[in-house]
């Protein structure tokens, strides 16, 4: 599989490579980054799409959300599938995703971890087991290299738990704008940034006089490299559409 690195100079980008090097079945055939002579790369790297003279199987994207309209035109011209790992989009930008994906395969994730997806579904069920008598909170750790918060899986987890509430919640990022007591229907979401830790996402429930904390601790970038390589080889095989880790792990 040929894949189209988008932020190939990046943190992950560059542990993407790594990684990829290691398998058989795959190779990064270029890169996509705002200073492509910034890292050296043993494929060519482009500022931009436009620069691209061949294509690929599949894009994968570590980069930024401002990205994404160059990305998804690149795509949607050659009919190339996406893999977008890059979190801290807007509506309108998921909106842009949504309508491509009638055209090609796209699959979206906030955190290719297997760990966080078993959280998800852990916190769902926790969450629907102790129901409004317990209080909701989720604290997020990122590095300070780290340009968005909350974090993409920060979100993702809240609307999942939402979800279980039918969508009752309201989600409260930090408190320092509000001199008022807690409501139930809070699901507060707190950022920290600092040094170089990698990803840690804990749920709180807080009852009367007992408290459930669910956690998960990234200790590597490789943990998102495996699940990205794992989600475009499902990718490819797929028809238009929007995919998931939960498409991805019903498939493993
Ligand atoms: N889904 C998942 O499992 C994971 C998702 N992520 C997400 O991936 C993204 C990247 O993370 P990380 O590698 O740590 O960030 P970095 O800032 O280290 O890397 C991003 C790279 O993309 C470049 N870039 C910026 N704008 C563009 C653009 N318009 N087109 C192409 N490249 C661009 C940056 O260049 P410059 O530095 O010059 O701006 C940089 O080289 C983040 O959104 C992060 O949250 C991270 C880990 C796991
Ligand atoms: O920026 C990162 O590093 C990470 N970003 C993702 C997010 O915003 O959820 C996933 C992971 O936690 C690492």
């Amino acid at each position: 599989m040929k894949v189209i690195l988008n932020g190939c100079n990046g943190s992950m980008g560059q542990v993407v490579v790594q990684v990829i090097k290691r398998q058989e079945d795959i190779e990064v055939v270029a890169g996509i980054d705002r200073y492509p002579e910034a890292k050296s790369n043993d494929f060519p790297v482009y500022k931009s799409f436009s620069g691209l003279s061949f294509r690929g199987d599949l894009i994968m994207d570590f980069s930024r959300p401002e990205a994404l309209g160059d990305i998804l035109k690149y795509a949607l011209e050659t009919r190339t599938p996406v893999l977008i790992a890059t979190t801290g989009h807007d509506e309108r930008a998921k909106k842009s995703i949504e309508e491509a994906a009638e055209m090609i395969p796209i699959f979206m994730s906030s955190n290719l971890s297997l760990g966080i997806n078993l959280l998800i579904k852990l916190v769902k069920q926790a969450a629907a087991f102790l129901g409004d008598a317990f209080d909701i909170e989720i604290i997020e750790k990122h590095h300070n290299k780290k340009v968005d918060a909350p974090s993409g899986t920060a979100i993702t987890i809240a609307r999942n738990i939402n979800e279980v509430f039918d969508g009752a919640k309201e989600f409260i990022y930090g408190r320092q704008s509000k001199a008022q007591k807690r409501d139930s229907k809070e699901i507060g979401i707190h950022a920290i940034r600092g040094g170089t830790i990698v990803g840690e996402h804990t749920v709180i429930f807080a009852g009367q006089d007992e408290i459930l904390e669910i956690s998960h601790y990234a200790h590597s970038r490789e943990i998102f490299a495996i699940g990205a390589i794992k989600a475009a080889r499902f990718l490819i095989n797929q028809n238009p559409g929007l995919y998931g880790m939960d498409d991805l792990v019903n498939n493993i």
